[in-house]
């Protein structure tokens, strides 16, 4: 299998080097683009603060499948069990209710030291880590409101939350070398016909500027805001818009999330990664697959995934793009969802970095869109699968579906003792 899949690799080398593609620049760059898998898929959006508590913030996990990370013990476990079959560099993304102690701990209370084994392995995965404060499941949160509540005390307890949230981040990138990006989602909004459609957003505009006001090394931490369309429940009303969080953003020179789930059906944004890069300096994506609605379904390698990674790669958007994931889904195997929607992330951007992107840039100059159209088209059945094979080879993961093998070993041995 091994001497097959070089032997196709060689050939393969031939083929994109005739377009003019040096494959091993592809695969020296893939190795610089680490991909940030979000802790939730494991466990369904729980969490160890209170897991027996409900999800709330208008998102939800369907499915039951069984074997779920109860502690952070199983779910350091089960992403060792997924990241070892995903090539390339990784990072891990993290929500506040993650932390460990033994005692319980306000959110407007954590600290660095809850987080310390986390920090651990990392450290001893060579991982960089990740950061959101978590602003849903709580009692506080339950009218639907955090960051823009009427209520100044409830907003002070979430402002508290944010901030303590950021120290926690800057203690991840000053230990880890590697700055963390904290990404603030709120899920304030409202069911029904909503009167003062301003004043929450004044609100929130002034929360998050008491929780940034402090300055602090964007070498260990990076802000971010994410904006969203609608919620479960909040579907008339959201405070934290597209509208509104690129303006943050913009005028804070924050970083902004896009979410690929949380625009009008029709919309990308892959479309979105160029305009939002001319006003803000930075972006986090959480790479995601909304089906019919905000569904945060397994990342495919589908269009949309390829064009949001030929975005970054067409525009070198390296150092300005953060990559991360966002789905959970609770109705197959969590681990194999990690690897499937991890390793079409990556293919997608390797795909992406096989393309001859400055040929076709001169195409289009050139107004010869025939040609555009002709290449592009033809470079999709380029053997591109063998340049995979082989980049995982040399990461001594699975080349081939039999990571599923691994998995369901892991399922029997481990996940149903649960
Ligand atoms: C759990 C995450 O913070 C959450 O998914 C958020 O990023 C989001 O996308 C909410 O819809
Ligand atoms: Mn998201």
């Amino acid at each position: 299998m091994t001497r097959l899949i070089e032997q196709a690799f060689e050939l393969a080398k031939q083929r994109f080097s005739a377009i003019g593609v040096d494959v091993d620049a592809a695969m020296a760059q893939l190795d610089q683009l680490p991909i940030s898998m979000h802790c939730w898929q494991g466990d369904d959006v729980r969490g160890f603060e209170n897991p027996q508590g409900a999800l709330t913030g208008g998102i939800q996990a369907t499915g039951n499948y069984p074997g779920k990370a109860r502690s952070a013990a199983e779910l350091r476990a089960d992403l060792d069990q997924a990241m070892s079959l995903i090539p390339g560099p990784k990072r891990l993304n993290l929500h506040a209710i993650y932390l460990e102690s033994d005692s319980p701990v306000e959110r407007n209370a954590i600290e660095p030291k809850h987080f310390a084994n986390w920090v651990e392995w990392a450290k001893r995965n060579k991982l960089g880590l990740d950061f959101n404060p978590t602003c849903f499941s709580h009692p506080l949160s339950a009218d639907g409101f955090t960051l823009a509540h009427s209520n100044p005390e409830i907003r002070q307890f979430w402002i508290e939350h944010c901030q303590a949230s950021r120290k926690v981040s800057a203690w991840f990138g000053e230990q880890l070398g590697t700055p963390s990006v904290m990404n603030i989602w709120v899920p304030d909004g409202m069911k029904d016909l909503t009167v003062d459609r301003l004043a929450p957003r004044q609100r929130l505009l002034n929360s998050l500027d008491e929780i940034i006001k402090e300055k602090l090394n964007p070498e260990h931490h990076i802000d971010a805001v994410e904006s969203k369309l609608f919620g479960i429940g909040a579907e008339s009303y959201t405070v934290g818009s597209n509208e509104f969080c690129l303006g943050y953003a913009a005028s804070r020179q924050t970083a902004l999330t896009l979410d690929a789930g949380h625009f009008h059906p029709t919309e990308v944004i892959s479309d979105k990664i160029s305009t939002a890069m001319l006003y803000v300096p930075r972006l986090l994506l959480h790479v995601s697959r909304p089906v019919r609605w905000d569904s945060d379904h397994v990342v495919l390698l589908d269009d949309e995934t390829q064009a949001i990674a030929s975005e970054i790669v067409r525009q070198r958007l390296f150092d300005k793009v953060h990559i991360g994931l966002d789905f959970f889904d609770a109705s197959i195997n969590r681990i194999a969802a990690w690897v499937i929607g991890t390793r079409n992330a990556k293919k997608a951007l390797l795909r992406a970095l096989l393309e001859p992107s400055d040929q076709l840039r001169e195409l289009e100059l050139a107004g010869d869109y025939t040609a555009r159209l002709a290449l592009l088209e033809e470079q999709k059945s380029l053997p591109w699968q063998a340049v995979w094979e082989s980049y995982c080879l040399r990461h001594d993961v699975p080349a081939d579906a039999s990571w599923l093998g691994d998995v369901r070993n892991y399922e029997q041995q481990i996940l149903s003792q649960r």
